[in-house]
């Protein structure tokens, strides 16, 4: 763990923060890579700990995977899968670990996947569940990793019935390897589907890689089309990947908190990520947003000026984080609703939010779904806690550039989706103000124990 102690900005920046790319674009564009016939140049790709479980993972099961930059080629097909010798560490990675499930199901023999102490909670049992319905032999004591699928090299396909509440990412995991069955796979949701955009965000990618899935959404259900055979051709396919519109929301966030005018290049209103209307969230809130071909800036008020909110955030909770932690330094009241299944993710985010926030001295409520922050109390000095989460460290992190006092106590778990994150804010403050670089802080002991 490294602790950093933020510095507040001085004066407020007008910059550009270029973000890596998708996690969420670059683990599906991975997956699907490998299952398409011939070699595909993946270009834009993100280089974090996340999308590295991935590729090892696929490397480890006979996908060739040259890196250049962050270009990845990938030389797939399904008649090149195998199972892995050893155990497949996928860490703390939700996406990794259920899309590899998925893909898993296809493989002649056995694959484990271990994740770390904090994977060991995250459940998965309604994509095990399904994938036995689908005739696939599972071993997941917990119903969270580790786990252990055991293929026989030929999925036939099927139906379905599978739980909506949890998580969206059980249903991208079958729709990514679904048109590779012998037959097609329907999904009969039941109850309501969490987490929509992610889910759109596979059928569009299914689709750009020559599959299809149809929604029912009269009968909230899906059909995953077994896919055509690919055409032998040598051609490469080129699939360019977005910039992160979650990872987005942290310059945006700046821009708001600090009265900054901040623009993300690549990134506009034709994202196929729904994280990308956070800023819309941001303008409700009275910063103003211009969007082009080019990228879209976002130009926060005054000090003193952002309004609070009542916002269901359900769509885009991963930037559930990126609003509390700026909240105290609103005008008003800002209440974020249904977003129960924020609670099961990298950690507890509802409770995570609500303690480091109390912590900072804020007036704070919450329920099972929903939190509230009534701002008007100063914000006190102090070490946030990040519970291993990329997102506190992020979130956290952009408050401390507002702010005197705050330290981040673990700066290094950005590494699951922006190891450079600190860095490259460093590096844009800079512009401002050399002497605004988060400064390291030598004794982790003191660092925690002087909140
Ligand atoms: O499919 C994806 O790429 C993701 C889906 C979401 O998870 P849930 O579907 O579990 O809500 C999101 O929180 C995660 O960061 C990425
Ligand atoms: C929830 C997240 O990640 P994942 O589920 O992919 O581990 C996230 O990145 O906020």
């Amino acid at each position: 763990m490294k602790p950093v102690l933020m510095e507040p900005l001085p004066k407020p920046l007008e910059t550009s923060w270029r973000v890596p790319g998708s996690k969420s674009i670059t683990n599906r564009a991975l997956i699907l890579a490998a299952l398409h016939d011939g070699e595909t140049e993946l270009r834009g790709c993100l280089h974090s700990d996340d999308t590295k479980h991935m590729r090892n993972a696929l490397v480890a099961m006979g996908i060739e995977i040259e890196v250049d930059g962050t270009t990845l080629k990938v030389k797939g097909g399904v008649d090149k899968l195998k199972a892995p010798k050893e155990d497949i560490f996928i860490g703390n990675s939700g996406t990794s670990v259920r899309f590899l499930t998925g893909l898993a199901a296809l493989l002649p023999g056995p694959v484990t996947f271990v994740g770390d102490e904090y994977m060991a909670v995250r459940p998965l049992g309604d994509l095990v569940d399904a994938l036995r319905q689908l005739g696939v032999e599972v071993d997941c004591p917990t119903g969270c990793p580790p786990l252990t699928i055991k293929g026989n090299g030929s999925l036939a396909g099927g139906k379905v019935t599978m739980n909506g509440s949890k998580s969206s990412q059980y249903f991208s995991a079958l729709m990514l390897m679904g048109g590779c069955a012998k037959g097609p796979i329907e999904i009969q949701v039941e109850g309501t589907l969490v987490s929509l955009p992610y889910v759109k965000m596979t059928m569009q990618m299914v689709e750009d890689f020559g599959g299809k899935i149809v929604h029912h959404e009269d009968k909230n259900s899906f059909t995953v089309q077994v896919r055509e055979p690919v055409a032998s051709s040598d051609a490469i396919k080129v699939y360019v990947i977005e910039p992160d519109a979650s990872t987005a929301s942290y310059p945006f966030a700046l821009a708001a908190a600090t009265g900054s005018k901040i623009e993300v290049p690549a990134i506009n209103e034709k994202s196929i990520q729904g994280d990308f209307g956070f800023v819309h969230v941001l303008e409700k809130m009275g910063c103003t947003v211009s969007t082009s071909a080019e990228g879209t800036t976002l130009q926060g008020p005054p000090r003193g000026e952002l309004e609070g909110i009542e916002i269901d955030m359900h769509h885009i909770s991963d930037t559930v984080m990126s609003l509390a932690a700026i909240a105290p330094l609103c005008k008003g009241p800002v209440k974020i609703t249904n977003v129960a299944n924020i609670r099961i993710k990298e950690t507890d985010r509802l409770e995570a939010t609500v303690n480091e926030l109390k912590r900072l001295g804020q007036d704070v409520e919450n329920g099972d779904d929903w939190l509230e922050i009534k701002p008007g109390k100063p914000v006190q000095p102090c070490s946030i806690e990040c519970y291993g989460d990329h997102r506190m460290a992020m979130s956290f992190g952009i408050l401390g550039k507002a702010v005197p006092g705050i330290t981040i106590t673990d700066s290094e778990c950005t590494a699951k989706t922006y190891p450079e994150f600190f860095k490259d804010l460093d590096a844009l403050c800079a512009e401002v103000d050399p002497d605004t670089a988060c400064a390291d802080v030598p004794d982790p002991k003191r660092a925690k124990t002087d909140a």
